[in-house]
């Protein structure tokens, strides 16, 4: 918690409950329009390849596909980075280092040129997928790994967009992991690039997975998975003399962590989209913040004029927590006054206008939970 910006002491505490999990509550008095967390960079994000060209990898900012304000463009074509200008270059390379550009740029040539889907490397998995199924694939690829000849031939697998789009989210994770183990902050300066993360690995591997309940809903990922660790493996084993960054990457390229990172982005990650947000805004990639992600959901009430009309402050069922993005910031503001003891939640999506059933459908299809917030929990009770 520490790491996180603003406030040295955060005013809420973290409780578990049968129900929802881990869950946030206040732990004093709060005015609306308190900022109660304070998050500079997700530990690990990606922009997705069609926007790559259009949005600048540092600030985020997006102009309906124009592409006039990215003056620097210099690793645009091999890394996948563009950029405002210096500026923007500059504070992404301050926290992120030159190392990361050269990664990037080797997975980005294993990025399949051509359109369509990539080869499968392995015979098609089937329709229905267990967990012993799903663990007993990963036990396989774990013992190929041994084999030198398996090494060779994962070397020649090539990723499709969405493929390489997911392996650049894991190998920032895994790389901010390895930086933390080779302990390379040193100097203040270097210190202070990496807390700006705001959570270390530790954080991030402890977020809910929902690995078993995505790639059961859709087992042709199981392929798409493997493929990516098959690649990061394959690739990043360093050379004689390779930095300490870059021997502890091929250390902490394993199945269990690249399954950590492709099981912590359904459930957890937090869209990057194009600013303002509305109806209309294109997604441009996804984020994991550790710490904001223990925030729970909550409905909104439906459009509720009363409301609206009386400035009264809204019944306790809406989310008292709005999050506001400031380029690859994120802060967490208090919607309303709150009590000591009470829930924060953030709304996880558009799903207020909808019925109760359509709105359990929707957090159950993408989320993979049954909603439990009091507003829930009233409508469904009035049904029964
Ligand atoms: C982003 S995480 C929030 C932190 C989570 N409670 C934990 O322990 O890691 C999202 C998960 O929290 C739980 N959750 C969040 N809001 C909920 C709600 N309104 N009702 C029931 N479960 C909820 C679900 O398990 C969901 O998949």
């Amino acid at each position: 918690m520490g790491a996180t910006n603003g406030s040295p002491c955060l005013p809420f505490s973290i409780s578990v409950s049968p129900h929802s999990g881990r869950s946030y509550h206040a732990t004093r008095k709060l005015s609306a329009g308190t900022c109660v967390l304070d998050v500079a960079t997700p530990y690990t994000c990606t922009l997705y390849k069609r926007f790559r060209n259009e949005v600048c990898a540092e600030c985020w900012k997006y102009d309906g596909g124009r592409r006039h304000f990215l003056t620097c463009r210099e690793y645009g074509e091999e890394a996948g980075l563009s950029f405002c200008d210096e500026h923007c270059r500059d504070a992404w390379l301050e926290r992120e280092g030159h190392e990361l550009i050269e990664l990037l740029k080797t997975l980005e040539a294993v990025r399949r040129r051509t359109k369509g889907k990539a080869k499968a490397t392995d015979p098609k998995v089937p329709v229905e997928l267990t967990k012993e199924a799903i663990e007993c694939a990963w036990e396989k690829i774990d013992k190929q790994q041994e084999r030198p000849k398996a090494l060779r031939r994962w070397h020649d697998v090539q990723l499709d967009d969405f493929e390489a789009d997911m392996a650049r989210y894991v190998l920032v994770a895994l790389y901010h992991y390895a930086r933390e183990l080779a302990d390379i902050a040193k100097t203040p300066l270097q210190q202070a690039a990496s807390s700006a993360f705001g959570a270390h690995w530790s954080n991030f591997a402890d977020l809910q997975s929902n690995e078993m309940h995505l790639v059961a809903k859709f087992p042709e990922l199981l392929e798409n998975h493997i493929k990516i660790f098959q690649v990061l493996r394959s690739r990043f084993n360093p050379v004689n003399g390779a930095s300490p960054v870059l021997l502890r990457l091929a250390d902490v390229v394993t199945t269990p962590n690249v399954r950590i990172a492709l099981g912590v982005d359904p459930g957890n990650s937090f869209g990057i989209w194009e600013a303002p947000v509305t109806e209309e805004s294109e997604g441009l990639g996804f984020g994991i913040y550790p710490i904001p992600s223990f925030f729970n959901h909550r409905e909104w009430p439906q459009l509720n004029l009363y409301y609206a009309i009386t400035n009264e402050a809204c019944p306790d069922c809406t989310p008292n927590v709005r999050k506001d993005r400031d380029g690859r910031r994120m802060r967490f503001i208090t919607t309303r006054d709150v009590d000591a003891g009470d829930e924060l939640c953030i709304s996880y999506g558009h799903v207020e206008d909808m019925t109760w059933q359509q709105r359990q459908q929707e957090l159950k299809e993408g989320w993979f939970f049954e909603c439990r917030c009091s507003r829930c929990e009233a409508e469904k009770e009035a049904q029964n």
